[in-house]
């Protein structure tokens, strides 16, 4: 059966949700969220953008800066999303045992990101987007189904 989240708060799989509080440590940094980690890295090369990002007291904070046009996006910032998220969300659930508990326990089941407004990392509003984040999170269980 298709296991669906969306909201960090309100679902049972609301863990999955990049908004969920859940902390790391990345390369000595630490982030309240991995959408503070993957806000701050469009902003690679400007610390004080990133560190904008960082101190943002909520995750919705730090995607509203990080979406935030007047400042310069990195330049390659389409080719290395995909890596930056499987690296965020990787780390996320290697520094909450109870969390990768919950995604082991999920076994092969699909994940699907219900996100209506976006179609890139969620399913968007009918279900046919390309659920991005949903596949990465099934590609980091199987990752941490071998450690
Ligand atoms: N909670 C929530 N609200 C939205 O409006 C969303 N688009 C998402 N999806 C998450 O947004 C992050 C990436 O956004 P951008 O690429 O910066 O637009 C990512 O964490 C998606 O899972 N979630």
């Amino acid at each position: 059966m298709t296991i669906y989240f969306y909201s960090a708060l309100e679902d049972p799989y609301g863990c999955f949700s990049n908004f969920s509080k859940h902390s790391f440590e990345m390369d000595g940094v630490y982030y309240k969220t991995s959408e503070h980690y993957f806000q701050a890295m469009k902003f690679m090369g400007s610390e004080e953008d990133m560190d904008s990002v960082r101190r943002a007291p909520t995750p919705k904070m730090a995607a509203s800066i990080g979406r935030d046009r007047s400042r310069p996006l990195r330049t390659d910032w389409e080719a290395v999303k995909d890596d930056i998220m499987r690296q965020g969300v990787l780390k996320k659930f290697e520094t909450h045992a109870d969390i990768r508990q919950l995604l082991l326990a999920t076994g092969d089941e699909p994940i699907v990101e219900n996100a209506p407004g976006d179609r890139y990392w969620g399913a968007g509003p009918d279900g046919t987007g390309k659920n991005m984040l949903g596949k990465i999170l099934m590609e980091t269980r199987a990752l941490l189904r071998r450690e």
